[in-house]
C-alpha cells in the first residue's frame, strides 16, 4: 500500500507507546515524529508542517484528571486553531471525552487503543488537516499530491497530464483554464511538485472568495501606517511564497489597476508593498487559473489583453467531467474507496449498472460533485449494498449532447435553490460548488 504524504506527531510521557504507535503509524504514513515532553510541543509545530496530533491527556504520574491534555491542546490551538487533534487516555471516561470534543478535539482514543481504529482516526483528522489548509486560502499549503487520482484514459486528459511533465520543471506561467470542479487546483498543485520549487512554498490565492477591498493588501502586502487599519508591516501573499509557486485562482476577478499591477510584478519580478517606495525582488512561479472565457473578457476591456498574453505562456484546457466519460469509473472507485475507509462500509461495491449511472448523468459540478455524490451515497447507503444517491436532474436521462449547458446549468442552480430554500451554502454544497462560484452564476442567470 502507497503510503500516504502526512506529517503525524505523537506526544506523550510513555515512550512504549511512543514506539509502538510510531511503528504502527509509519505503516500507512510518510512521517511520524515523536516528543516525550509536551513542552516542546510548540517549537516543534512552529519548525515542521504537522497534519495530526497524538496527545497524552496526563504527563503527570497522580493527576489522571486529562486537564493536561486540555491545557495543551489549547496551547496547539492557539498557534494552530485547525489541526486536527486526537487525544489519548487511559482512563474512559465519557465526560473526559465529551469535554475534550466540546473544546476542539478530532477525536478521542483509549488506551491500549485497536490499531485499526486508531488508524482510522488519524487517517480522517488528516483528510480534515488537508480540508482545511485548502479552504485556508490564505495561507502557505505545502500538501502533496498523490492523494489524488491522476491516471487517466481521457485522450483529452492525456494530452494535458503530457504538457504538464514537460512544462512543470521550467518555470514557465500556466494558464489552466476549465470549469468550475475540474481540478485545477489539484493540478496546480502537482506542476509545484514537480517542480524544482516543490519543498518551497506553495501558496494558494483565490480572487473568488475574497472581497475585492483586500485584494491589492493581501496580493502585495503593506507598510505600517499606509492605510487606517494597517497597524503593522504586511508581507503580501505573493511575498510569502518566495521562491516557491502562487496559484492565482479566479483571475479574471482582478480588478483593472491590480492587473496592471500584476503585469509589472510579472514582468520586473519586483515587488512594492503598499506605502512602501523600496522594491523587493522577487523569485516565484506563477500558475493561473479560471473558469470565465478570458478571450472574452479581454474583447469586452474587462482582462488587459497584454496580461493575457503575459499569463498564457502555456495554456491548459481542462476537460470537464463529461467530456472525459472514460474517467469516471476510475475517479468514482477512488472515491468510492476514501470513503469506505472514512465510514467504516467496506463492503459496498460499484457494479456495471452503477457506473452506467453514473456515466450517463452530465456532471455540472464536475469532478467536485461526482466526490459529493459518492460520499452522499456511501453515508446514506447500508452497511452491504450501496445505493447510489444522484444529484436531482430530471434532465439526466435526456442525452447529454443535445442539452446546452447554460440552461442546464440554470435549471439545477434553480432546483438546488428550491430544494434548500434559497440557503446558499447547502445549495451550493449540493451542487459541488464554492459559494463564490454559486453566487457568481446566480448573478449571471440573474437570479
Ligand atoms: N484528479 C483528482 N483526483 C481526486 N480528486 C480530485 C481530482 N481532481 C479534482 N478532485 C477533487 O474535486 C474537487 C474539485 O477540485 P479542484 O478544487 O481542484 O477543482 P477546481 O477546478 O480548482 O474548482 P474551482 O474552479 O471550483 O475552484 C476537490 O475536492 C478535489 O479534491
Amino acid at each position: 500500500m502507497r503510503k500516504k504524504e502526512a506529517h503525524i506527531l505523537i506526544v506523550d510521557d510513555d515512550e512504549d507507546i511512543l514506539f509502538s504507535a510510531r511503528i504502527w503509524l509509519k505503516k500507512f504514513f510518510t512521517e511520524v515524529s515523536c516528543l516525550s515532553q509536551p513542552k516542546n510541543i510548540l517549537k516543534f509545530l512552529a519548525e515542521h508542517q504537522i497534519d495530526t496530533v497524538l496527545l497524552d491527556m496526563n504527563f503527570r504520574k497522580g493527576f489522571e484528571s486529562g486537564q493536561d491534555g486540555l491545557y495543551w491542546m489549547k496551547e496547539i490551538k492557539t498557534l494552530e486553531p485547525q489541526l486536527p487533534i486526537i487525544l489519548m487516555t487511559a482512563y474512559g471516561e465519557v465526560e473526559l471525552a465529551v469535554e475534550a470534543l466540546k473544546n476542539g478535539a478530532s477525536d478521542f482514543i483509549l488506551k491500549p487503543w485497536n490499531n485499526e481504529k486508531l488508524y482510522a482516526s488519524v487517517n480522517l483528522a488528516v483528510d480534515i488537516s488537508r480540508k482545511n489548509k485548502k479552504l485556508n486560502q490564505w495561507e502557505n499549503v505545502s500538501v502533496k499530491t498523490n492523494q489524488y487520482q491522476l491516471e487517466t484514459a481521457s485522450f483529452a486528459m492525456q494530452e494535458v497530464m503530457d504538457q504538464i511533465t514537460k512544462v512543470a520543471p521550467t518555470d514557465a506561467n500556466i494558464l489552466l483554464l476549465g470549469e468550475n470542479g475540474t481540478g485545477k487546483y489539484v493540478l496546480a498543485e502537482h506542476i509545484h511538485e514537480l517542480s524544482e520549487r516543490k519543498n518551497q512554498p506553495f501558496v494558494h490565492i483565490d480572487l473568488g472568495s475574497l472581497s475585492e477591498n483586500l485584494f491589492e493588501a493581501e496580493l502585495f502586502g503593506y507598510k505600517k501606517g499606509a492605510f487606517t487599519d494597517a497597524n503593522q508591516d504586511y508581507s503580501g501573499k505573493i511575498e510569502n511564497a518566495q521562491n516557491g509557486t502562487v496559484f492565482l485562482d479566479e483571475i479574471a476577478n482582478l480588478p483593472l489597476h491590480l492587473q496592471t499591477k500584476l503585469l509589472s510584478l510579472i514582468q520586473n519580478r519586483k515587488l512594492t508593498r503598499i506605502g512602501e517606495n523600496k522594491e523587493r525582488t522577487l523569485d516565484v512561479r506563477f500558475i493561473f487559473a479560471t473558469n470565465e472565457n478570458l478571450k472574452k473578457a479581454v474583447s469586452e476591456n474587462r482582462f488587459r489583453k497584454d496580461l493575457y498574453y503575459r499569463i498564457n505562456t502555456v495554456e491548459l484546457q481542462i476537460p470537464s467531467l463529461r467530456e472525459r466519460l472514460e474517467d469516471i469509473p476510475t475517479l468514482a472507485n477512488y472515491f468510492l474507496e476514501k470513503y469506505k475507509q472514512k465510514y467504516h462500509k467496506s463492503d459496498l461495491a460499484l457494479n456495471e449498472s452503477l457506473i452506467n449511472e453514473l456515466t450517463t448523468y452530465s456532471w455540472p459540478g464536475n469532478i467536485r460533485e461526482l466526490d459529493h455524490c459518492i460520499e452522499r451515497s456511501v453515508i446514506l447507503s447500508n452497511e452491504k449494498n450501496l445505493k447510489l444517491l444522484m444529484p436531482q436532474d430530471e434532465e439526466s436521462d435526456k442525452p447529454i449532447v443535445n442539452l446546452n449547458i447554460e440552461e442546464m446549468e440554470e435549471i439545477l442552480i434553480k432546483k438546488a435553490l428550491k430544494k434548500h430554500r434559497g440557503n446558499i451554502s447547502l445549495a451550493a454544497e449540493d451542487l459541488g460548488l464554492s459559494r463564490a462560484a454559486l453566487y457568481r452564476r446566480m448573478e449571471k442567470f440573474e437570479l
